[in-house]
């Protein structure tokens, strides 16, 4: 496994991957973007804080790429779509630098209320300047948080101390939570309006994207105070410019920035109640050991087949359930893969329904497997990450239905295919034994019972004599070895499907004497 290190990660982490038998660790840097797409050509993982630019590119690049791992929260430094196209896993690691990020951003919050970052400037060019530098206090004044998750939370813990009231504007967040965190929920309008600082939150999304323009900046008390420890973009730069140039904004600090880092001549750089970092929110000893560990952690696990957590583009599964549910992946695999050359073309939508006591389990890691199933022969490299999406790219609508019971079945996984005009095929399997084999039991209502790890021929044919002895001969002409068959007649409509477990394919010559009998309604050769 070869790991490239591609920014600055604690080196605890790095230790953790070098301590792993059979892995290549590569540090490298500050690489640009080029040197990037180079270093990536042989990796298994990459390793990232927001430095590094993971593009479709840089994807494309990495033949072998199994999983991004983020040391930190966000990835909008990480192309997750075209990770998800390629099946690769991308992951971060969320909790490890909250507590860091809250306490830069409340440091913020006391350099916007009392300017201990001017004095100092005065002070060390030989001034004293005690009139200029007259703060306010936190005490008793309102705090809006727009985006109450893991960091807003701890900042509104800390201004709780110092008697702030706090507003909270988070569409996500529950009546019950904002009680127990002691903050009032409110609106945007309402924060916006009501309070005297305002810190956001959230990630930088097309909701979020400059949430805090100039009609907001219009609409804020006077003398407000604005703090974006988050994302560059929440709030609008021009309009904060603006804003603090008019005297709208008393205060202003940011760690974050549209453009990272801001030009040498940006005009943030020269405002004086304008408090700038360089985006140092998780950059304390203890974040950084923290998401270190965590990012190390779960990469490994993840290269190592193991467990998958705090994946952002596919279900994390705790292994307990895994182990219980590995039988039932294998069954829906195979069903899923049926399914597809059961019927391959003119595929409108696929309906995975589960019976029985298996519904209680958590089932997205099997729809996961028939997905992946489905695409085996249609698709390349394809896995748990990418399925979803190549099966939506392929125009199919997939639905998952849960039924406790079934008239004849303990336990079923039932595929059916619904195709263009209505018409439909089904595919259902189930396991037997204490070993729990999986067997198809069901094909189109019909019963069989059909290993999954043969060659199958499945034929709708007359129900009439003579038929099997005809399949026998011209498979064993054709050098085909019969391993078992299953029969089903439907006396109501006078046809029978029959399934015959091969060890090879027939050859075309057996094929074309086989469907060129008139007994014979419909042949196919399913792999499983
Ligand atoms: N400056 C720095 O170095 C760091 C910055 N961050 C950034 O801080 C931000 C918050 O991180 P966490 O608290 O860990 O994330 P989180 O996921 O725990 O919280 C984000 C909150 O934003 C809310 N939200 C999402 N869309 C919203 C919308 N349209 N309006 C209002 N609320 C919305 C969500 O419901 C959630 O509660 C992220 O953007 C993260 O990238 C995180 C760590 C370090
Ligand atoms: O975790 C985050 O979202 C951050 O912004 C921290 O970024 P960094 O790891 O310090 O480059």
């Amino acid at each position: 496994m070869k790991v490239l290190i591609a920014d600055r990660i604690s080196p605890i982490g790095v230790d953790l991957f070098k301590a792993e038998d059979g892995f290549d660790v590569v540090e490298a840097y500050g690489s640009s973007p080029e040197q990037i797409l180079d270093l990536v050509k042989d990796v298994d993982a990459i390793a990232v804080r927001s430095d590094t630019k993971v593009t479709a590119d840089v994807i494309a690049a990495a033949p072998k790429l199994k999983v991004v791992g983020r040391a930190g929260v966000g990835v909008d430094n990480i192309d997750i779509e075209a990770a998800t196209d390629n099946g690769v896993i991308v992951m971060n690691t969320p909790t490890g630098n909250t507590i860091a990020t809250a306490e830069l951003t409340f440091t913020h919050l006391l350099a916007g209320t009392r300017p201990i970052v001017q004095a100092c400037a005065t002070m060390r060019d030989g001034g004293w300047g005690r009139k200029d530098y007259t703060g306010s206090e936190l005490n008793q004044k309102t705090l809006g948080v727009l985006g109450m998750g893991r960091i807003g939370a701890e900042v509104a813990k800390r201004a709780q101390a110092f008697q702030m009231e706090v507003l909270a504007y988070d569409p996500y967040l529950t009546e019950s939570r904002a009680n127990n965190l002691g903050v009032k929920l409110a609106t945007l309008d309402e924060v916006i309006e009501q309070a005297d600082y305002i810190t956001v939150h959230m990630p930088l999304t097309a909701e979020t994207k400059h949430m805090l323009n100039a009609d907001a900046f219009g609409r804020m008390k006077d003398g407000v105070r604005v703090f974006n420890c988050a994302r560059g973009g929440i709030i609008e730069e021009a309009a904060l410019i603006e804003a603090l140039n008019s005297g709208k904004v008393a205060a202003a600090g940011l760690d974050v920035y549209e453009d990272e880092p801001p030009a040498e001549d940006s005009p943030l750089r020269s405002i004086k109640n304008l408090v700038l970092t360089p985006h140092l929110g998780a950059s304390t000893k203890e974040a950084q050991e923290n998401v270190g560990i965590d990012v190390a952690k779960q990469m490994i696990d993840t290269l190592k087949g193991g467990i998958v957590i705090n994946a952002l583009n596919m279900p994390s599964v705790d292994p307990k359930v895994l182990e219980k549910l590995a039988p039932y992946m294998t069954l829906g695999e195979k069903i899923g893969t049926f399914s597809q050359q059961l019927a391959p073309e003119g595929v409108e939508k696929v309906s995975i329904r589960y019976y029985g006591k298996m519904v209680e389990l958590d089932t997205l890691p099997l729809t996961n497997a028939v997905q992946r199933g489905y695409l085996r022969e249609i698709s390349d490299n394809v896995n748990n990450v990418n399925a979803p999406k190549k099966i939506e790219r392929l125009g199919i609508d997939c639905e998952e239905i849960k039924n406790r019971n079934h008239d004849e079945f303990n336990e079923l996984i039932e595929v059916q295919v619904v195709c263009k005009g209505g018409k439909t095929r089904t595919i259902a399997g189930t396991l037997v034994g204490k070993n729990q084999l999986p067997r198809i039991v069901l094909i189109d209502g019909h019963g069989v019972e059909v290993n999954t790890d043969a060659t199958l021929l499945v034929l709708k044919n007359k129900d009439v004599p003579g038929i099997v002895g005809f399949i026998g001969v011209t498979l064993g002409e054709d050098g085909c070895n019969i391993a078992n068959m299953s029969l089903s007649r439907d006396k109501g409509e006078g046809f029978a499907v029959s399934v015959f477990e091969l060890d090879t394919a027939p050859s075309e010559a057996a094929a074309k004497k086989i469907t060129d009998h008139d007994a014979i309604e419909k042949y196919r050769v399913i792999k499983l």
